[in-house]
């Protein structure tokens, strides 16, 4: 299981995550007024410093998460920091997807967010156009109430994330609210063979919003130990990121 910590903004913030069982490492850009994003000048800086920093351990893979919905701005950052997953945060079209696809280096891994508001899910019907575009991987995350996207600390619903889990055919992170006591919730999710991590923003940190390393290695133990433990076999055309060329995560903890 791969564990993704979200909104990091200074290079003290990898210091931290150094040492512990984090593979990826959110940096924000695009998305304006928000209370972690980056400059494409910051953007650059603090992906470079978790390449640096991953070494030789493998983790530490920046992240661009974003509300950008062009493919200029979006490739631009994509060039300059040199970042090569891209997490789509807002409600970017397949056929953003499928322009980017074209148009960002190869080897570039596309997340895609999955909106679960309740029991719904604004993307259910264009999940099979997601896939076609190019998307690697989806991540399911909540969208609250009042309609606020990202950093809601909100858990997902349960029962709608599994009906979503058996729809799509790649790999995907779980979202929202996720801490190191809310996994049994999930427990027929994690262990589908496409789980792939969870990405967590609002319980990796204190009360001052600082990243907490005790709380981050809890949620890593809880929730990996109730997933599997070994690699599996995917579902015919449910190819994983390794599968697809990835050049991250060949290991299974
Ligand atoms: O963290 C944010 O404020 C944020 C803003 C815009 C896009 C994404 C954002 N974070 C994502 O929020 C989820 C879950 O966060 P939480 O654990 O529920 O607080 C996660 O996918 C982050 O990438």
């Amino acid at each position: 299981m791969r564990l993704k910590i979200c909104g990091l903004t200074q290079t003290g913030d990898i210091e931290i995550l150094r040492g512990l069982p984090v593979d990826f490492v959110g940096l924000w850009h695009g998305i304006d007024g928000g209370h972690a994003n980056l400059s494409l000048a910051e953007l650059s800086r603090l992906a470079a410093a978790a390449r640096a920093a991953r070494e030789p351990a493998g983790r530490l893979e920046p992240v661009l998460v974003t509300f950008l919905n062009t493919v200029a701005p979006l490739c631009r950052a994509v060039d300059e920091s040199g970042v090569r997953w891209v997490q789509l945060h807002g409600f970017q079209t397949p056929a953003l997807v499928h322009a980017l696809r074209g148009a960002l280096p190869a080897g570039t891994r596309i997340v895609k967010v999955l909106h679960v508001r309740g029991e719904r899910c604004v993307e259910r019907p264009v999940i099979r156009a997601y896939e076609t575009a190019g998307v690697d991987c989806f991540l399911m995350d909540t969208v609250a109430a009042d309609g606020r996207v990202g950093s809601t600390g909100q858990p997902l619903d349960a029962a709608t994330t599994l009906s979503l889990v058996q729809e799509v055919n790649r790999p995907f992170f779980l979202a929202g609210g996720i801490s190191a006591d809310n996994h049994a919730v999930h427990q027929a999710a994690i262990l589908d063979e496409r789980f792939f991590g969870i990405d967590v923003d609002s319980n990796a940190r204190d009360a001052d919003r600082r990243l907490c390393p005790a709380r981050i290695a809890a949620i890593s133990r809880r929730w990996t130990s109730c997933g599997p433990t070994t690699a599996r076999p995917t579902t015919a055309g449910a190819k994983t990121i390794e599968q697809r060329g990835g050049d991250h995560g060949q290991r299974v903890r």
